[in-house]
């Protein structure tokens, strides 16, 4: 559905993307996931045909991007999304469709199917009159008029309240049912963790890990285990009537079931902690190279 070769985006000499390699298959929801200035708007606004990249190639639905065939295919919400304060959701769905062609009559029962999903009641009060969050939902709804089999979404939940955040999420996970392939950026890696089948991990313009989260764990994920035992052990530390040690190893568990033996007491229990994806993200950046010696001048963080 999507291959992204070598794709760069350089603004004057400060390289914003650099070099991404990634593919994204029909049906699944994959996310592009790193800090602000990480590269993610850049990305999208490239593979929406928004901006021209300055090297490599992207391939949207089998079209160049900047083909207009590509767009009639595509949904995008741009991160920002200004509506036009005086139109209603109705009229300002209404527009668009017209826009695509779309008769009004089909038009008026997709947007209104969307909305109903997103519980967005207020149909024909002033745009300009509505709260962030209901704003979101009428671009969404705007996104999905011409019915497009590819949605690129930047940011759908950055900045919504917690019951917001979760109903579009949850919106965004059932387009996966309903057949579309949805692209989708955040900051927030618990809004990835929770929907996205498949992941790249930006930083700083460079892709420094990809996969489903399981893998990205496996590869980059240290997982601790927690071990309760009866009695105290050098660094353990009281939990109750128990104390705990934390290590990385089979091997540093066994030595501290000799340990807690040694003492008289026993393990009474082992716990794995896995690492989340913000644990893995943190430390993949800590240990991540700067672009300032890897590229020579992008000397903002
Ligand atoms: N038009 C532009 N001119 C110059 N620099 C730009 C331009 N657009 C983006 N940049 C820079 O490129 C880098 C990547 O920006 P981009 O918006 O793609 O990041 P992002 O990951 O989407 O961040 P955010 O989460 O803050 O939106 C940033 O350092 C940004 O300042």
């Amino acid at each position: 559905m999507i291959t992204v070769e070598n794709l760069r985006k350089t603004y004057g000499d400060f390289p914003a993307v650099v070099g991404s390699d990634f593919s994204v298959e029909s049906g699944e929801v994959f996310g592009i996931v790193g800090p602000n200035g990480a590269g993610k708007t850049t990305t999208l606004k490239m593979l929406a045909g928004l901006i021209e990249p300055t090297a490599g190639s992207a391939d949207v639905l089998g079209f160049d991007p900047e083909d207009p065939a590509m767009r009639r295919k595509l949904g995008f919400l741009p991160e920002e999304s200004p509506l036009y304060e005086d139109m209603t959701p109705r009229s300002y769905l209404r527009f668009f469709a017209d826009l695509y062609d779309v008769p009004r009559d089909v038009a008026d029962d997709r947007t209104n199917a969307v909305l109903d999903r997103l519980d967005l009641e207020y149909r024909d009060r002033r745009l300009g009159d509505m709260s962030k969050g209901m704003k979101r939902k009428v671009a969404i709804a705007r996104s999905l008029v011409n019915d497009p089999e590819l949605l690129i979404y930047d940011e759908p939940a950055s900045g919504l309240d917690p019951l917001t955040t979760n109903v579009v999420l949850e919106f965004v996970r059932e387009l996966r049912n309903d057949g579309k392939t949805v692209v989708f950026s955040a900051h927030n890696l618990f809004h990835v963790e929770s929907i996205c089948d498949r992941v790249v991990i930006m930083n700083r313009g460079e892709i420094i890990a990809r996969g489903t989260i399981p893998e990205i764990r496996d590869e980059h994920g240290e997982t601790a285990y927690r071990v309760y035992t009866t009695v105290e052990l050098p660094e353990s530390e009281r939990e109750g009537d128990r104390f705990v040690s934390v290590v990385e190893t089979m091997d540093e568990v066994e030595s501290l079931r000799q340990a807690a033996a040694d003492a008289g007491g026993t393990v009474s229990d082992i716990r794995t902690d896995e690492a989340s994806l913000e644990d893995i993200f943190l430390r993949l950046a800590r240990d991540a190279p700067t672009k300032s010696t890897t590229e020579g001048g992008r000397g903002v963080s």
